[in-house]
């Protein structure tokens, strides 16, 4: 899915009244069916729930009132409570007047703000999109008393006083919903850390916008599902040979942290890898030949950290980084796989690799094109050589590391951003909070390797896979074992099945 601009959302809004020649008010009609219809059935409340539909002056307000209207005609009893203001959208105002008068509906005023008991449901329709600057006077005051209320707050469109697709300030006043809904795509707001408070669930509410209109736009950022890969995981040719898949070379491991080469190594397998073969220390032989007896063992002349390059000459694919340690000899090991790898080899780095490229920072400039890189957030940051001021200063920070080093860097966490040299950022849309356990970023190197080695993916369709299948596989894992049970291992065994479901797709 495309994440538009607050912007592009009004200019389709524009394009899909023109294309299906409706108006405005009819597509107003149609949003507010999706949230009426979205209430009654993922809620269910009882017809004597306490409801409050809170409108503000534009459509979003106007969402709000025909939403009101047809909680009415459902045999709710819902009341209305307006924002003043001294001028409302026209569609604002043909809602008003459709309002049945068994309808409550007041003026909010600083002195008057409902009670908002617990088991009370609150539609938030004060601003969406049409937000231009921070709430600041009455409106801020409605927030607040929102946000201390025990009731249960669903955002129409979007959490009001939040921007769809712009930085502000930390102390804005921004409504805490339960729920989101969001019309026809997800907003970029809904992806950044910060505004997980904010946000609560969200879900994305289709209203028949206009596809080709979507389609022919242009964006910096995109969501990525089972849609947008239909079709990028090729089945294996019945003739296909291990050299289809690629022989691939994992560097990892040093004392005491052989677990995360064996766990890179089982994810690179289990991704489809042709060959494999792993360089650790010498201590780490005996482990990976017993752990791993599908993967070849290259030990390293050092027993605790790897010290030396292996011949270059037979692989596809490079993978350096899983619980290497950070050793000035293992420094040198990069500096000389930076220096030897070539173009043609595909790249990538993680963990302990990336801590190297901060600490020597000239490697940067060394990195060939179309590198992989994986951080978390921390590496990141070591990495760029800065702290973020913010989530949208940190995709900043991403976009122009990947265009100045042309490479592909996955920024990692609940909606792991993969930025590209081109511009593009894309948001995973797979993976879950019982991810979070040491390892499971060792087991995403292996699989990206995996893909990194397959002769028939690009670059782009490799990183987009191998993240939403690694996203996926968690998934399924937490599905039998449930978050806080889940451990890396288990990762491996749900990425067989993962990549299956995308193959399926095609
Ligand atoms: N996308 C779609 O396809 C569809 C979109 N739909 C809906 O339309 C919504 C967008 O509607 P919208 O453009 O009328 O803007 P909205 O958010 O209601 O607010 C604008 C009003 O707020 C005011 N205002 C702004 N900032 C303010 C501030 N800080 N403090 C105080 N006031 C402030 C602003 O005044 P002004 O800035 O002009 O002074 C103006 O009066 C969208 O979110 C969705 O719910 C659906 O109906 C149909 C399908
Ligand atoms: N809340 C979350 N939602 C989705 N994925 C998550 C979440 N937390 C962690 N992950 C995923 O788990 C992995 C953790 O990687 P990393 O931080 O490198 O861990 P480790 O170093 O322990 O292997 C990343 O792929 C990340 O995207
Ligand atoms: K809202």
């Amino acid at each position: 899915m495309k994440l538009l601009t607050a912007a592009q959302t009004r200019a389709l809004d524009q394009a899909t009244t023109q294309a299906q020649r409706i108006s405005s008010v009819e597509l107003m009609e149609r949003a507010a069916t999706a949230c009426t219809n979205w209430l009654l059935d993922q809620l269910q409340p009882a017809f004597s729930t306490e409801i409050h539909v809170f409108c503000g002056p534009g459509n979003d307000g106007g969402d709000g009132l025909a939403v009101a209207r047809q909680l009415h005609t459902a045999g709710y009893a819902p009341q209305v409570w307006l924002l003043p203001a001294e001028k409302h959208s026209a569609d604002f105002l043909h809602n008003q007047q459709q309002l049945p008068e068994a309808i409550r509906c007041q003026e909010l005023s600083a002195r008057r703000l409902p009670p908002l008991p617990a088991g009370a449901l609150v539609l938030d329709a004060l601003f969406g999109t049409g937000l231009t600057r921070t709430l600041e006077g009455l409106p801020a005051t409605v927030v607040k008393h929102l946000n201390q209320s025990a009731a249960t707050v669903v955002a129409v469109d979007i959490p009001s006083g939040l921007l769809a697709d712009a930085p502000q300030p930390a102390s804005s006043a921004i409504v805490r919903a339960h729920h989101t809904l969001s019309f026809e795509l997800p907003k970029l707001a809904f992806l950044l850390p910060r505004n997980a408070e904010f946000v609560g669930e969200w879900t994305v509410l289709p209203i028949g916008l206009d596809q080709p209109f979507i389609h022919n736009t242009t964006v910096d950022n995109y969501f990525v599902d089972a849609a947008l890969l239909a079709g990028r995981l090729p089945q294996r040719a019945r003739f296909s040979h291990k050299g289809t898949f690629g022989h691939a070379l994992l560097l990892a491991g040093s004392y005491g942290k052989l677990g995360a080469a064996v766990l890179a190594a089982q994810a690179c397998l289990r991704g489809g890898v042709g060959l494999l073969t792993i360089r650790t220390p010498g201590v780490g032989y005996t482990i990976l030949q017993t752990a791993v007896p599908e993967a070849m063992a290259l030990p390293d002349p050092a027993s605790d950290f790897v010290t030396e390059l292996p011949e270059l000459h037979p692989y596809a694919a490079v993978g350096m980084g899983p619980g290497l340690g950070q050793e000035e000899s293992t420094a040198e090991v990069l500096r000389l796989l930076l220096q030897q790898v070539g173009s043609r080899r595909a790249l990538v780095l993680d963990a302990d690799a990336l801590n190297l490229l901060g600490t020597h920072r000239e490697l940067l400039q060394k990195l060939p094109p179309n590198t992989l890189l994986t951080p978390h957030p921390k590496e990141f940051e070591r990495l760029v050589g800065e702290p973020a001021l913010d989530d949208y200063h940190r995709l900043d920070q991403l976009r122009a590391f990947c265009r100045e080093h042309r490479c592909y860097c996955v920024l990692k966490g609940a909606y792991t951003a993969l930025g590209t040299p081109d511009g593009p950022v894309y948001f995973n849309s797979t993976g879950n909070p019982g991810m979070a356990t040491g390892g499971s970023g060792d087991v995403l190197t292996g699989l990206l390797l995996a893909l990194r080695a397959d002769q028939r993916l690009s670059p782009l369709d490799a990183a987009l896979l191998g993240v939403y299948a690694h996203g996926r596989a968690g998934d399924l894992a937490a599905a039998e074992s449930g978050e806080p049970g889940l451990i890396a291992g288990d990762l491996v065994r749900f990425i067989g099945p993962a990549l299956r479901e995308l193959e399926g797709d095609l």
